[in-house]
């Protein structure tokens, strides 16, 4: 299924997933979609492997993370989450050199936690693994010396984003 893409996420500096300035970093991209998900889009590296060949675990929890923790910023962009739980299912062997999307959703909102799902899709569509997480909501000058500026926190966009992606 197609999903038109609404909107894209800013990106940061030095983050592991998102931090365009991170050489062996994910340098992944978020998508804001009609469906309320948000996907992200990113190519492993050779460094982000375990074995040979396959993507590390907990680089996959990485991202299942990040896309799961950023999906609450749908709908406020204002609210920022500290995992506090996290729960993968390693279903299929993720590959590298190819490009993955992953995508999540929130399923529960609540005054100080949230939580949600997300799936890391290999590029035939097959879902490769599943996480639940659980977020605690804070204010982000408790969580971080946040400057936008110096953590080059905006939105990055380059001529070929997509305007619908299939999952
Ligand atoms: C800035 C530039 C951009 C940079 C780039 C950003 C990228 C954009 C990212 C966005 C997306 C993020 C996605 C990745 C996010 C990480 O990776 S964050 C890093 C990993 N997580 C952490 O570091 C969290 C570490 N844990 C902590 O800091 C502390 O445990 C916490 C969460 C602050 C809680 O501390 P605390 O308040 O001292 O804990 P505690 O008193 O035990 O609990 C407080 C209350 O919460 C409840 N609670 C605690 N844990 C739980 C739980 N698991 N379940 C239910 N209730 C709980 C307690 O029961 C308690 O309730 P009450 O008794 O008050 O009713």
């Amino acid at each position: 299924m197609k999903q038109k893409v609404l909107k894209k996420q800013q990106n940061s500096k030095k983050c592991l997933v998102c931090g365009l300035k991170n050489d062996l970093g994910l340098k992944a991209s978020f998508y804001e979609t009609d469906m309320n998900e948000l996907i992200a889009i990113f190519n492993p590296l050779e460094e982000h492997q375990s074995y040979p060949g396959r993507l590390h675990g907990g680089i996959a929890g990485a991202i299942l993370d990040e896309t799961i923790g950023r999906a609450i910023m749908i709908q406020d962009d204002t609210i920022w989450g500290v995992t506090v739980e996290l729960n993968i299912k390693y279903k299929k062997p993720i590959p590298l050199d190819e490009e993955l999307r992953v995508v999540g959703r929130i399923t529960k909102d609540s005054k100080r936690l949230f939580e949600g799902t997300g799936e890391i899709l290999l590029p035939d569509g097959e879902i490769a693994a599943t996480a639940w997480g659980k977020y605690m909501k804070m204010p982000i000058d408790k969580i971080a010396d946040f400057n936008e500026d110096e953590q080059e926190w905006r939105i990055v966009s380059s001529k070929n984003e997509p305007t619908e992606i299939e999952v």
